[in-house]
């Protein structure tokens, strides 16, 4: 074997490597090192078409590769900060919700959670304002049998971005890292809920029962 087929080789143990891989990080970068490896390859051979179909795949991976790093700053950040979603904003699609409308209602089948971007929106059985920036209906991922907590309901008319638990899922196991900081926010969540539930429950008089 020739160094010249070894650069060959080694492209095709590189996108085979790729191909095996399940986080898309690391795919990413072994991707652009094998298109690497084979233009230099085609090069060599003085073979066009598979320069050229190298070429093309390269500006795909390094775009995917920037918006997966750009998610994982920005939702790490989010965790260490206020409980920001921004870095949600290129996902989902954008409704529009008019004052009285009720989004979602307890109990139903929840299949998407919401980034409010403008309006106001309340949670009445947590006693809740949504502003815009919040998250809303992330937790109907987590219930059992997948059903609201709570009801939605818009106060003022605003906008809100719809991104489905299929997209939201597809992120989790793509990147470990965004997994673990939804995690994280989920939980913040819920131990805000808890605290609710026990301040209520304290303020009611003893005897009482608390629904
Ligand atoms: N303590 C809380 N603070 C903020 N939002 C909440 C709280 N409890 C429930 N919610 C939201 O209310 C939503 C009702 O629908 P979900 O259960 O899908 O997801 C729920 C949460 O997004």
């Amino acid at each position: 074997m020739n160094w010249v087929e070894a650069i060959g080789y080694l492209g095709t143990a590189l996108t085979i490597a790729a191909s095996a891989m399940s986080t898309m990080i690391p795919l990413r970068i072994v991707a652009l090192l094998a298109s690497c490896a084979v233009i230099t390859y085609g090069f060599l051979i003085g073979s066009m078409p598979v320069v050229l179909t190298e070429l093309i795949q390269i500006p795909f991976n390094a775009i995917r590769l920037y918006q997966m790093i750009r998610l994982i700053r920005d939702a790490e950040r989010a965790a260490t900060g206020d409980l920001s979603f921004d870095w949600l904003k290129p996902f989902g699609e954008a409704r529009r919700f008019t004052a009285g409308a009720v989004v979602f209602r307890q109990g139903e089948p929840a299949a998407e959670m919401l980034y409010v971007e403008s309006g106001l929106f309340r949670i009445p059985e947590q006693d809740i304002t949504v502003r815009p920036g919040a998250i809303v209906g992330e937790l109907g991922m987590l219930s059992p049998g997948n059903l609201r907590t709570g009801s939605l309901v818009c106060v003022e008319a605003g906008q809100a971005r719809c991104i489905s638990y299929l997209e939201v899922k597809q992120l989790y196991y793509q990147n470990p890292e965004f997994g673990f900081y939804l995690l994280k926010l989920t939980s913040e969540r819920l131990f805000q809920a808890t605290q609710h539930t026990g301040r209520r429950a304290s303020s009611v008089p003893a005897g009482s029962e608390v629904m």
